[in-house]
């Protein structure tokens, strides 16, 4: 695996208030890599990606992304990542197209690149058919690849995903790990957070967050056997189970 560093953090905290809601995580990310970010709920994983994205300014530590800085270099991050989440990634009320279209120009993208882009996107997709249909009216495995492809519409140096399949099917989330590893292969860093243990065995490294620390870190083999368990099912158990805070 190529070696360049693309996320270096070093003691990166964020408070709020007394509360310390990410406790000076420390962990490189290379060139290329599917990272796997997991944890319990409330472990800490949105408040230390929306640092890492440049939406949060930290309260402590270092941090560069893409070899920006995370205080201040926040608009130079903005241009390097992609992002796409579970609750927010597509106009429902736009056509494929039209989203195509849409977060393209936000990219900075010129018409003729979004027009070649759009039309190559769409048949790899095998989206043409379905090319002046809302978004609202496709199956949610359809919105998740079509939300994915568009973060990285632009060719990022990282993309982070939160959560990006909720509610689909192993077979279908198999699908969507399928762009995944092409756009790693393409030299595209993935820092990714699920809940899923199957998406956890597709990564290339993982970080266990519990409670605003990092706990473990390492390759999925690595870490099962660390934790003398079979599964990361087991491994996540493990470490998850000691966890004070809860589900807001
Ligand atoms: N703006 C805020 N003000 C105060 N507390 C916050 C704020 N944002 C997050 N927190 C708290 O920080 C903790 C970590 O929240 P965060 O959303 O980062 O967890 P998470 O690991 O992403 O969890 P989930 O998997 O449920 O999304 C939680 O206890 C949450 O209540």
């Amino acid at each position: 695996m190529n070696r360049n560093i693309v996320i270096s953090t070093d003691k990166l905290t964020k408070r709020f208030g007394d509360f310390v809601a990410t406790n000076e995580i420390t962990f490189d990310v290379y060139e290329g890599e599917i990272f796997g970010f997991l944890g319990a709920n409330g472990a800490g994983k949105t408040t230390a990606m929306r640092m890492l994205c440049g939406l949060s300014i930290p309260s402590s530590g270092k941090a560069t992304i893409a070899g920006f800085d995370v205080y201040k270099e926040t608009e130079k991050i903005k241009a390097n990542i992609g992002y796409m989440s579970q609750k927010f990634s597509l106009y429902e009320d736009l056509t494929v197209q039209e989203n195509i279209r849409f977060f393209g120009g936000i990219y900075g993208l010129s018409d003729q690149k979004i027009k070649s882009k759009s039309d190559e996107l769409i048949q790899q997709l095998g989206l043409e058919k379905e090319r002046g249909k809302l978004v609202g009216s496709l199956p949610l495995g359809w919105k998740q690849k079509l939300a994915f492809s568009v973060a990285i519409f632009h060719e990022p140096k990282i993309v982070f995903l939160d959560e990006p399949t909720g509610g689909v099917d192993p077979v279908t989330r198999r699908q969507f790990w399928d762009l995944i590893y092409d756009a790693s292969d393409r030299g595209i860093t993935i820092f990714v957070t699920t809940h899923y243990m199957d998406e956890a065995e597709y990564c290339n490294r993982i970080s266990m967050m519990v409670d605003g620390y990092i706990k473990a870190l390492d390759t999925p083999t690595k870490l099962k056997q660390q934790f003398s368990a079979e599964t990361m099912d087991a491994v996540f158990f493990e470490l998850a189970r000691g966890a004070k805070r809860k589900a807001d």
